[in-house]
């Protein structure tokens, strides 16, 4: 069995403890996110919690009061009525003041964290997407870093306000029960402890179950996000077309149904305990307040306590558990929110990667790219590249061919500093990328992957990305659309640039495969600055005539540019200045297109077979 109070990584008593500090920093959320808010619950809460006590202390006075008068009336019936029960009528109109005032505070509070819900479940959204945007591509493939975004996504933006409501829930509960405390210890102060030793073991079994229940969601969440996966595959366009046609539906649907099934067996099992414990140990408070209630009878039949204080009494003790009850419930519910809380902060904290350094010039502008013996490995896997050294001068164009695999994609990542080489380094303009200024390295370099991104935004700002100074420039678009072969097509569009495309948002029209491609093409022409042009098969999809184009339009632009193309197509790849040939992450040829079909290896074998194929 799990220690009583753990928090994930300590699981001493200290660490019950040690798992509020994150109470401090909501708090601090929340004043960041409205000072004005945070003094009006703070204002409502001590209303709210000193108001009930009052009520009681009048509500006795009434009592009182009622009794005395009833006396005076029947001694003397001779008396003025309405001398006789105005100070009682007075006090009734107090109590409803009273109530009318603790209901007001209880409006502002629940209107006040209903606002403050919304402004910080937006505040933390945001922060989890900044820190997102700061994180290297290598934390985002990190399995275990995405199951801890995923989690605060899916809880933590909640959390931080349902951890403020629930101090200033205590602050008002515990200031409730000073002002019973000092009601009831007038009474006997033995009652003060039955009240609190009656409340206790529901507040450690809660306490331990909210920490079951943080441990149970922490361990599963790759079977959430699985679950999540599989709702994507079965309902979104762009899978729904390949589960139709293999008919997956079933399948998927009943790996579904099973990681629910799983879950909720675990579900059941903790909430039936929780319930049963916590009915059981509940069952302890309602003995201990009917003792109390069979003391404070026998009191005043005794004639110790007037009726009117019994009522009072009885009131206090009623309240007064509920209020402690409600308190120890509110620290147990504050270990959860913290626990999940510490989740949020854990993500947010991920040191980020040291973006590179502050060149914008290199040492030797002008004397292009060189890979200087570079190894890499992705981390936890093999070695993917092995000893690539090349040099590609101002003007030249090179060529990658090799099978899937053999880590083409890979050294484009390395040269764009998605990843950093495990060994050796590459240089730009003599200065190594990592001595680069982020920013003025991308400014230089203009990519398409072959899994580039199809925007569900107009066909105009899918171009736009390309260069965010000139999201919004038609003029740009439109010459970066003409320069990729977009321009036709979107010309005949409906609304021209402004088309929507994709099927997510309304009137979205969707592009054939080669369309999206001119569109990605057209999108790494936005980028005039650049001098190093990356094409990751740019033309898979694209008709011949097209693809015949497209080369004979991309060496017209890139003249006086370095080119890099990854093609299988050995039409598109001859003409290159250098042609490297990949093998297993290592280049076994090199050179242009005749020296190598000269040599007669690897890329003559297979520049012959293709040809063959078209033969
Ligand atoms: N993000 C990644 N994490 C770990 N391994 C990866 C990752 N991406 C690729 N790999 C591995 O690196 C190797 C090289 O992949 P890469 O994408 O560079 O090949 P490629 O030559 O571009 O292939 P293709 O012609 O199919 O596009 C493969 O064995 C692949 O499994």
């Amino acid at each position: 069995m799990p220690p009583l109070f753990s928090s994930p990584t300590d699981t001493s008593v200290n660490g019950f403890f040690n798992v509020f500090r994150y109470s401090q920093r909501a708090l601090g959320l929340v004043w960041e996110t409205s000072r004005w808010m945070m003094f009006g619950l703070a204002l409502c809460t001590l209303v709210a919690g000193v108001l009930p006590a009052a009520g009681a202390w009048v509500g006795q006075l009434i009592v009182d009061g009622v009794v005395s008068a009833m006396e005076t009336y029947r001694d003397n019936s001779a008396a003025n009525l309405i001398v006789t029960i105005t100070p009682v009528l007075e006090l009734v109109a107090l109590e409803a003041l009273i109530i009318a005032l603790i209901a007001l505070a209880q409006r502002g509070l629940s209107a006040q964290q209903s606002l403050l819900r919304a402004l910080l479940g937006q505040k933390v959204n945001v922060m989890i997407l900044e820190k997102a945007g700061t994180l290297s591509l290598s934390q985002f493939e990190d399995s275990e870093l995405y199951d801890q975004l995923t989690r605060a996504r899916r809880e933590a933006s909640t959390r931080p306000l349902a951890l403020v409501n629930k101090t200033f829930g205590l602050l008002q509960n515990a200031i409730s029960l000073v002002s019973f405390s000092v009601l009831l210890v007038q009474f006997s102060p033995w009652a003060l402890l039955i009240l609190v030793v009656g409340a206790l073991p529901v507040f450690i079994s809660e306490a331990k179950f909210s920490g079951d229940a943080f441990r149970l969601f922490r361990r599963r969440s790759p079977e959430t996000r699985m679950q999540g996966y599989l709702e994507t595959v079965l309902a979104r366009e762009d899978s729904i077309k390949e589960v139709k046609l293999f008919g997956l539906e079933p399948l998927f649907l009943q790996r579904y149904r099973d990681i629910f099934n799983r879950l909720f067996t675990e579900d059941r099992r903790l909430t039936l305990r929780r319930e049963g414990w916590g009915f059981l140990l509940g069952l302890l408070g309602t003995l201990t307040f009917y003792a109390a209630y069979g003391w404070v009878v026998i009191e005043t039949i005794a004639g110790t306590i007037t009726l009117g204080q019994m009522a009072m009494y009885l009131m206090v003790f009623k309240q007064g558990q509920s209020a402690l009850s409600a308190s120890l419930t509110a620290i147990s519910g504050m270990y959860e929110d913290n626990l999940y809380l510490s989740n949020l902060y854990e993500y947010l904290e991920q040191p980020t990667q040291q973006e590179g350094g502050t060149l914008k010039q290199g040492a030797l502008p002008g004397d292009g790219l060189r890979f200087e013996d570079v190894s890499f490995a992705y981390p936890g896997g093999k070695q993917v590249l092995q000893h690539i050294s090349l040099h590609l001068s101002p003007g030249q164009s090179l060529a990658l061919v090799g099978e899937n695999g053999s880590g083409k994609t890979t050294l484009i990542k390395l040269l764009t500093r998605l990843y950093n080489p495990t060994q050796g380094r590459i240089l730009l303009d003599g200065s190594d990328l990592r001595d680069w200024e982020t920013s003025a390295l991308r400014k230089r370099v203009g990519v398409i992957f072959q899994d580039f991104v199809r925007y569900q935004l107009p066909v105009g700002e899918n171009l736009g990305v390309g260069d965010i100074h000139a999201f919004n420039d038609e003029a740009r678009w439109q010459q970066a659309a003409h320069n990729g072969m977009a321009d036709s097509f979107i010309k005949r569009m409906p609304q021209g640039y402004n088309t929507q495309l994709g099927r997510w948002f309304k009137d979205g029209q969707e592009l054939s495969g080669g369309q999206w491609q001119k569109i990605a093409l057209s999108r790494a022409y936005m980028r005039e600055e650049a001098d190093i042009l990356v094409l990751d098969e740019p033309t898979a999809a694209m008709d011949a005539a097209a693809e015949a184009d497209v080369f004979t339009r991309f060496r017209q632009h890139s003249r006086d540019k370095m080119t890099i193309l990854i093609s299988h197509r050995f039409s598109t790849v001859r003409s290159a200045d250098l042609i490297l040939v990949i093998d297993q992450g290592e280049i076994i040829e090199h050179g242009t297109h005749e020296a190598l079909l000269a040599i007669n290896g690897r890329y003559a074998h297979l520049f012959h077979l293709q040809a063959k194929g078209y033969r």
